[in-house]
């Protein structure tokens, strides 16, 4: 390669790598593979080796890759917090290896250890009290986001007397998701149309970075610690370190080992090769630690990364494959989303038919063609993925793939809202899978959770023409006789599913309103929003300024309801199921008037509070005149600040002069 070539090239990798950094560690929301960016930036290290004179010192080869950030507290770490040098191959494990001998001989053992796909934290102990928690950062400095730490359960607040810790210490580990957690929360987030993490780790990053802790207690983290730093410390040996870090109460792997080569290590790393699928989180690869402090000592660091370890990641498996075609679901919105029809292919594990394809500007950015040859990957994302497309085997004269533009289901145009990157089937009344969908999600377990009716029955019972509403499902006793000679069903599955119909009407509005399926209505905003309206009535006739001025009630949510409740349909539907006894009021009493003592003020309430619920607060608030505000003004009068309340907002109360109060004042106000 030329040098102006070279030059070129590293320009254009430093500049790629850091915007990836960018996306990784700041937005959690990466768009390449681990692996792709690893081959980048190994790329850009060879460049630079061959050239040195291009060579920069602020190149992602020589710094650790994050950043920290303006809405936390900046702290300077007392230990830098480095990366770890990576392989994806046996050859260059054995190459360690050989350097790791040259330099302090053959007697030494390793420590090998999962590489959990999280984020990395450090946390300082001061007399057995949890004081501060920090994230990597830039390697030297790093986020406070003590507040956030503590909501993570196997953390410990306070160590226990008698076990021995020393009075100041560092201890490092790896925040991360369980897959399950991740599943769930995720799912809720697509309902809520909010941006869905394509796997844990992001979701955990994401997290670790909200202002709100509340929230952050409310998404289940966990955390392995795997390091611990301390002056003088009493230990000799990684190893040691990790018996004594789990005898303090710190919540340690199980599943590390202690080495005594290099055979051993590879060993270890074939076994969860495999394994890793059956742990209950992810593991994008193995650590190897050299285990003696003396020896580690000995081999040092380089600006980024310690000499006396290495990771070994595991690749992604990626298999290339045929495109057959294109199919479009219908989901219970209407959105409709794309999937690619692939040739079978065996994949980490399991035969592969189906990859996402996520939305229409996906088609346009893999430039799909009829019968392409594809890239598919499963790396964190639990559905498979087009990575690419390979040019070199598209045949000649092949046509675009064009996203479509009618219903599959209906026929009916399709519509995007602008900005929105998904195409929508407005039928949403005589659309069949959203008609299904909708009344599937209704009985659905987060939502009325009817006994004896399944998503099958509704498919069927549709079918037959008895169900195209919700309210039909009411009126499914009528037809008994009509049920009782369908084969499918048995004298006992017809009683307890009508049993469990009649049972429904008892679950609570915000059930109710949430098994609506309105767009943009999940389970939080549904129980925000009866909490704040408490009966249909009005929520019905709620502005939009209205909706607005609850928390958490965005313009697009409120917008949402706006549409729905204008809706003549939806209007009959809801008189009907009025009429048929199920809840649309509160279960909680209705605000009313005591006295006026805090007429004419205005509150925020945020943060955990040990005697009341918020909602208790603002109840109490409004019981008294006072009037809930959204956000911080230099118009409001008091914030009534609880534990673990966002580092932002207090800064903003501050700034504006707004008096901040305890639970405890406020009740000294009435
Ligand atoms: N896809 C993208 O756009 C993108 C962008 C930037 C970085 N990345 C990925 O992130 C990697 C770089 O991130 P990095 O600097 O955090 O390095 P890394 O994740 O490869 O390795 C270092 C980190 O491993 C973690 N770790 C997990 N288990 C550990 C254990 N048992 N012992 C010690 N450490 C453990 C620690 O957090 C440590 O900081 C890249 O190699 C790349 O794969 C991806
Ligand atoms: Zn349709």
């Amino acid at each position: 390669m030329a040098t102006n070539q070279a030059k070129q090239r590293i320009t254009q990798l430093t500049a790629e790598l850091k915007q990836h950094n960018y996306n990784y560690y700041v937005l959690a929301q990466p768009t390449i593979s681990d692996q792709d960016f690893d081959f980048k930036l190994k790329e850009l290290a060879a460049l630079e080796e061959q050239y040195p004179d291009l060579a920069d010192s602020e190149s992602p080869t020589q710094k650790v890759g994050g950043e920290v950030t303006k809405e936390f507290k900046t702290v300077r770490h007392r230990w830098p917090m480095l990366s770890l040098g990576n392989t994806y191959s046996e050859q260059e494990l054995l190459d360690f290896d050989q350097r790791v001998r040259k330099a302090i001989g053959d007697n030494f053992e390793y420590v090998v250890e999962l590489k959990f796909d999280g984020l990395s934290m450090s946390i300082t102990y001061e007399d057995g009290k949890l004081a501060r928690a920090v994230t990597r950062g830039n390697g030297v400095e790093g986020d406070e986001v003590t507040t956030n730490v503590r909501t993570i359960h196997t953390i410990p607040k306070k160590l226990h007397a008698d076990s021995g810790y020393p009075d100041l210490f560092e201890i490092r580990g790896e925040v991360f998701m369980h897959r399950k957690a991740f599943e769930r929360l995720n799912d809720d987030r697509i309902e809520k149309g909010e941006v869905a993490y394509a796997n844990p780790r992001n979701f955990a990053s994401g997290t670790m970075k909200l202002q709100d802790s509340a929230e952050v207690a409310r998404r289940p983290l966990d955390c392995f610690l795997y390091a611990l730093h301390m002056e003088k410390s009493p230990f000799k040996t990684h190893w040691e370190s990790l018996q004594a870090i789990k005898s303090w109460g710190f919540h340690v792997s199980e599943d590390s080992r202690l080495c005594t080569d290099i055979k051993q290590v590879l060993e270890f790393i074939n076994y969860w090769d495999t394994e890793r699928f059956n742990l209950s989180f992810d593991i994008d690869g193995i650590v190897i630690k050299v285990n003696n402090y003396g020896q580690q000592e000995e081999l040092g660091f380089t600006a980024k990364v310690p000499r006396w370890a290495i990771s070994y990641k595991f690749k992604a498996e990626r298999v290339e494959t045929e495109l057959l075609s294109v199919d479009y679901n219908v989901g219970r919105t209407g959105a409709v989303t794309p999937v690619a029809n692939l040739k079978p292919v065996l994949l980490a594990g399991t035969t592969v038919k189906r990859a996402t394809l996520h939305n229409a500007n996906e088609i346009i950015r893999l430039d799909l063609h009829e019968g392409d040859t594809v890239f598919v990957e499963k790396g964190g994302e639990i559905i498979p993925k087009i990575i690419s497309v390979n040019p070199d085997k598209r045949k000649p004269d092949v046509v675009k793939v064009e996203y479509r533009s009618t219903c599959p289901a209906c026929g009916t145009p399709l519509e995007r809202k602008e900005g929105e990157a998904a195409y929508y089937c407005p039928n949403d009344e005589g659309c069949p899978p959203q008609i299904v969908s909708k009344m599937q999600h209704f009985v659905g377990r987060k939502a009325m959770d009817i006994d004896g009716l399944g998503d099958e029955t509704i498919e069927t019972l549709y079918q037959r023409g008895l169900l195209n509403h919700i309210s039909d499902i009411y009126e499914l006793h009528t037809h008994a006789d009509e049920l009782k000679i369908m084969d499918r069903f048995g004298e006992k599955s017809i009683t307890n599913m009508l049993a469990g119909i009649e049972k429904s009407k008892e679950k609570p509005f915000e059930k109710v309103l949430f098994g609506l399926g309105i767009r943009y209505v999940g389970e939080t905003v549904a129980r925000k929003l009866v909490a704040h309206f408490k009966t249909l009535d009005r929520l019905q006739s709620a502005s939009l300024e209205e909706l607005t001025a609850v928390e958490e009630i965005g313009e697009r949510i409120a917008q949402s309801l706006v549409e729905y409740m204008s809706g003549p349909v939806h209007l009959a539907e809801l008189q009907k199921l009025q009429i048929q006894g199920l809840q649309f009021e509160s279960a909680q009493k209705e605000v009313v008037l005591q006295s006026d003592k805090l007429a004419g003020k205005t509150f925020i309430i945020s943060g955990v509070f040990e005697k009341y619920s918020r909602e208790e607060l603002k109840e109490l608030i409004e019981q008294n005149g006072g009037k809930i505000l959204s956000s911080i003004s230099a118009k409001l009068n008091y914030l009534v600040a609880g534990d673990n309340m966002g580092p932002s907002k207090l800064e903003k109360a501050n700034k504006l002069n707004v008096p901040i109060i305890t639970d405890a004042e406020l009740l000294e106000m009435l």
